[in-house]
């Protein structure tokens, strides 16, 4: 055993160890992935990209796949088909193509026939597919979730949904630790939302930024699992790769007797296995932050960016209170879209919706949660008028929890609409949206510019918080609402409690067997190795357009309306869609992009930080490619949007925020940036000092030369079969069933050698 694995190490450590396939210690270690999600928003093209490539899907039995993002929340008594169901052609067209595609390539699909469907993160813990100790990926940024049950899990981009379909695995270079601990006691009224939103407000949403990010301290440690499964989920929103709580006794009650968990002695086993992971007592993380837990109250979002945290009993910001000229610019711009003025007080502040949903607050405690908040004001409670109230469980088994337990009716008398599961309203992407100007309590996770429906404001709250919100008609801190014992008056507003294994009752059972297609699926592709499908990127001259702004996330940079699509081209004109073009007209703004000679740029300059924040939508890179970008210089960049942008060979350079000052004013003057990969510098013109850079090398590599990770990994078939052969003798409760130690050759093992 390598000296490191004797070592003190964390519980991140310990998975990132069992799971490594490859690693020459010096490029991204070659890691195997457990566990994989597949939704209908970020999978077409990579299936396209295997159909392309003749190659099968290498673990059907440790892939599932659902709808969520774009089905509508109306009733499906009258379902007969997504063709007939679904009436917005695009939101169609994506989910026909995932039902096409699991078909094809023989995966496990819950449809919206099927009761278990719901957030892709919502039904893999129901189900028991997520388990500690394993990695999971989803092409999802929210997929931190899972990091709940002690499993290493993060969103990924559409090109790395098509690597992990291919070879189930991933090219990684390891995070850093961090933790956040939590210790005392969380007042009354203070939920596992409040405690991340207050962590939020603390790190920023760059906090956690190239960090695996483990929750602990006495307060995680007593929260029940949907709680920690909040928590996790938001880690996204500090920046995180992905959120951690060490599996304990309440993970594995959770867990035991789920459809897809192991039983029997495979569980006895699994356990003892699970035991051992928590990070040892001495080990070292590079980043700790400590919180009091009586320092946190009901917190809520007054602005654009999970950050912008206030306490319920506080105050909306003053910018000229910020000294700094990007923050105040960013507070001032933020209170301008969410039609707020300096110092109001939170409470006081209408609105018009409330949404109690989403993968971080749509499960049965949380509804629970909300219900109870309606019960404690009586039977006459009433959602306040000219307040819409939407309720939307996370996955039809929550539904179906919930209505056996009355909750629907509870919510139901008082006005709430009461909904069918999916993302619905967090996102959008399907009918349920804000229109203009109207103001949310949202129990979802980001509250970025148009996040909801263009031109729409998000407050994000507590499930407590948003039911409090309903009643009044604006933010209102619960504790009132509650009395002064919020526990004692919530006791007393009785629930009719159900047991989930009452609903978990449809057994997991083996994946279809593919559609056979003429020397594709099951196949393989001898020979297709390292691919050079990917663009090169040697050196870029051109013009440079300067961008004041930080935290630009991924929504800004493509809306979701664009998500829709099946293909990765064509997006050019989706680029930064709400600042280029005026709501109300439709007219061109004087956006940047949209000016002389800046509508031919090649390089986008950002002055600001956490450039590509939020979702893991590789769209984001594909638009500025097709605008006609291919580098991106910022003072630093959000893990999975640099990753997806490497993966299209579009080159992203970090330099200090100086740097991107000077260059930016390059950029202001007209004048052309030379930016060469090979001698990583940026020739100015004019005679001004070139800039050096460093972009990492295996990554160089790959750009240099145009070469794609997929195949790349292919060639290290040989090592891919000996960690399966490893991880079905020692951890076996992870083959899926319908696994008979086969899997599709999808390259010819021993092939060519790949200096990487
Ligand atoms: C569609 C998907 C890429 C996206 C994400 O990665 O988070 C979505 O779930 C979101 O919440 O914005
Ligand atoms: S954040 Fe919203 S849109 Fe994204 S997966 Fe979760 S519920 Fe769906």
């Amino acid at each position: 055993m390598p000296a490191t694995l004797t070592a003190p190490r964390t519980l991140y450590d310990k998975i990132w160890d069992e799971h490594v396939v490859h690693s020459d210690g010096e490029g991204p270690a070659l890691i195997y992935i457990d566990r994989h999600l597949v939704h209908e928003v970020t999978s077409p093209q990579a299936f396209e990209g295997l159909r392309n490539a003749g190659r099968a899907v290498r673990r059907p039995d440790c892939t599932l796949a659902t709808v969520d993002h774009n089905v509508p929340t109306a009733s499906r008594k009258n379902f007969t088909n997504v063709e007939q169901f679904i009436s917005e052609p695009d939101s169609r067209a994506q989910c026909v193509a995932l039902e096409q595609n699991v078909k094809e390539f023989g995966l496990t699909y819950f449809g919206m026939t099927d009761r278990r469907q719901g957030i892709v993160h919502v039904i893999g813990p129901e189900q028991g597919f997520t388990l500690p100790g394993t990695t999971i990926v989803c092409g999802d940024s929210h997929t931190s979730t899972h990091g709940a049950f002690g499993a290493l899990a993060f969103g990924i981009g559409t090109s790395e949904v098509e690597h992990v379909l291919a070879t189930q695995t991933l090219l990684q270079r390891k995070s850093r630790n961090m933790r956040v601990t939590v210790d005392g006691t969380l007042a009354e009224g203070v939920t596992s939302k409040d405690v991340m939103l207050y962590i939020i407000g603390r790190v920023g949403t760059a906090g956690g930024t190239g960090c695996v990010m483990e929750f602990g301290g006495s307060v995680f440690r007593e929260m029940g699992m949907e709680a920690r499964m909040s928590v996790c989920n938001m880690s996204i929103e500090a920046g995180a790769r992905a959120g951690l709580v060490a599996p304990d006794d309440i993970t594995f009650e959770y867990l035991k007797g789920r459809p897809f968990a192991p039983s029997g002695e495979l569980w006895d086993r699994a356990v003892a296995h699970w035991r051992t992971l928590a990070s040892d007592a001495d080990a070292k993380f590079d980043i700790e932050v400590n919180i009091r837990a009586e320092d946190i109250v009901p917190t809520v979002t007054w602005g654009t960016s999970p950050q912008d945290v206030a306490p319920i009993t506080g105050q909306v910001p003053d910018p000229a209170t910020i000294a700094d000229p990007i923050k105040r610019s960013g507070v001032e711009r933020s209170l301008k879209y969410m039609g707020l003025q300096a110092n109001t007080r939170i409470e006081d502040i209408h609105i018009d919706k409330v949404f109690i949903g989403s993968c971080t607050n749509s499960r049965i405690e949380d509804l629970r949660s909300a219900a109870k908040v309606v019960l404690a004001r009586g039977p006459d409670a009433k959602v306040a008028p000219n307040v819409y109230a939407m309720i939307v469980p996370g996955s039809g088994l929550i539904k179906q929890q919930a209505e056996a337990e009355g909750l629907d009716a509870i919510f139901k008398r008082a006005g709430f609409d009461w909904r069918e599961a999916g993302c619905s309203m967090c996102l959008g992407m399907n009918p349920d949206q804000l229109s203009p100007g109207e103001r949310c309590a949202s129990t979802s996770n980001r509250n970025f510019e148009g996040r909801q429906g263009a031109g729409g404001r998000t407050h994000l709250v507590s499930p407590a918080m948003a039911a409090a919100a309903a009643l009044t008609g604006k933010l209102t801190d619960v504790r009132k609402l509650m009395g002064q014992n919020s526990r004692a008056s919530a006791e007393g507003a009785k629930l009719k409690l159900t047991s989930v294994f009452d609903f978990l009752t449809d057994k997991a059972t083996a994946p279809p067997a593919p559609i056979a297609r003429s020397g594709a699926v099951g196949t393989g592709a001898p020979g297709s190795n390292a691919g050079a499908s990917m663009l090169k990127f040697t050196t870029l001259k051109g013009i440079a357009a300067p961008l004041k702004m930080g935290n630009v996330d991924t929504d800004l940079i493509i809306p979701k309306q664009f998500l829709k699509t099946l293909k990765r081209t064509g997006l050019g004109d989706a680029l930064f869609f709400a600042l280029r073009k005026d709501p109300a007209t439709g007219a061109a703004t004087d956006f940047v992009l949209n000016r002389e000679p800046y509508t031919k740029a090649k390089i986008l300059v950002v002055t600001g930080p956490n450039f590509g924040c939020g979702s893991s939508r590789e769209h984001a890179p594909w638009s500025l490619m097709d605008f006609g970008i291919r580098c991106v210089i910022a003072p630093s960049f959000a893990d999975i949007f640099k990753t997806n942008s490497m993966q299209n060979g579009l080159l992203p350079v970090v330099l200090p925020a100086a740097q991107c000052e000077e260059l930016a004013k390059d950029g202001e003057e007209g004048l052309e940036l030379e930016v060469d990969l090979e001698r990583q510098e940026i020739r100015r013109e004019k005679g001004r000092e070139t800039i050096p850079f460093e972009v990492e090398a295996f990554r160089r590599h790959c750009l240099l030369n145009g070469l794609d990770d997929i195949g790349l990994t292919l060639q290290k078939d040989r090592e891919v079969v000996a960690f399966e052969r490893r991880r079905t003798a020692e951890w076996p409760w992870l083959d899926g069933l319908g696994y008979a130690g086969q899997v599709a050759a999808n390259a010819k093992a021993g092939s060519k050698g790949m200096d990487w």
